[in-house]
């Protein structure tokens, strides 16, 4: 079971839609799939088409978090083949303060996906624009990590202090866990900026950063607006094709530990 976390402390950057997208890819592809949004904003929940009333039917993230409810008991099936979500939603913003002082706190999602019997080829997990109690318990539950990286607004700062996190992670709570890879997101074609970044990326990451990237393409905002994958949205536009080959890259893709 792969189970890869989106992750960057800086907001916008595409973790949402790169978990949204790459996994119902996957699903279509004949993988099974769980989605386990970790963003009060809910925007995975959001993305796959789930209203108000499928959420509250099931508990969510937040009570496998806070209350302790077993993760199969929460997992929604989506219309999406082979996709299936963990959901959230604004109250999960309450579990910072709330597991503050909880035992093994930064590890109750590893643990509760440890004590199920779920069985999924890949697990996604997006996590919430902050360094927090969250993205530590998707850090230490997965074993892989994608950082969406918005080429717009590219800070090498912030994603050295992100590499920072990670590492601290693997040492001290989940030695499991490595950069799968660095994904560009919303790149302008026209301009330079997005190469250049591209390059000064590749220097430092090497084979991490994917051959890959995606272009601003409105495709992909207009799905998220429909709250449905770009992939049945829009099977031949710019967005669909270029999540399709990241994924394929991140299925070939042999962790490098
Ligand atoms: N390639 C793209 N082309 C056009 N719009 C995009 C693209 N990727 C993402 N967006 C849009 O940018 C916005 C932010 O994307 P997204 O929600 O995926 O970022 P995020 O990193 O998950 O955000 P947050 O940090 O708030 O959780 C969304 O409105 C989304 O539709």
């Amino acid at each position: 079971m792969r189970k890869i976390a989106f992750t960057n402390q800086k907001g916008g950057t595409g973790k949402s839609t790169s978990c949204i997208n790459i996994g119902a890819i996957l699903g279509n592809m004949g993988y099974k799939v769980l989605v386990i949004d970790l963003d009060p904003q809910g925007n995975c929940t959001q993305g796959f088409g789930l209203k108000e009333s499928d959420i509250q039917l099931k508990p969510s993230i937040y009570d496998v978090l806070v209350n302790e409810k077993p993760i199969e008991e929460a997992i929604i099936s989506t219309e999406y083949k082979n996709v299936d979500v963990v959901s959230s939603y604004i109250v999960l913003a309450n579990a910072e303060l709330e597991l503050a002082s909880a035992m093994s706190r930064e590890t109750i999602l590893q643990q509760a996906i440890i004590e199920s019997s779920m069985d999924y080829d890949y697990i996604l997990f997006d996590l919430p624009p902050n360094l927090g109690l969250l993205t530590l318990n998707g850090l230490a539950a997965a074993n892989e990590v994608i950082i969406p990286v918005d080429v717009g607004v590219f800070a090498i700062s912030g994603i050295n202090q992100l590499v920072k996190v990670i590492n601290m992670v693997k040492r001290k709570i989940n030695q499991q866990l490595s950069i799968t890879g660095i994904l560009l997101t919303k790149v302008d074609g026209r301009t330079n900026l997005s190469k250049e970044i591209h390059s000064s990326l590749a220097d430092i990451f090497g084979d991490k950063l994917f051959k890959n990237v995606v272009h601003i393409n409105v495709k992909i905002a207009e799905a998220q607006k429909e709250q449905k994958p770009v992939f049945y949205y829009d099977k031949d536009c710019r967005g669909t094709i270029e999540y399709k080959l990241i994924t394929e890259e991140i299925v070939d893709r042999v962790k490098v530990i």
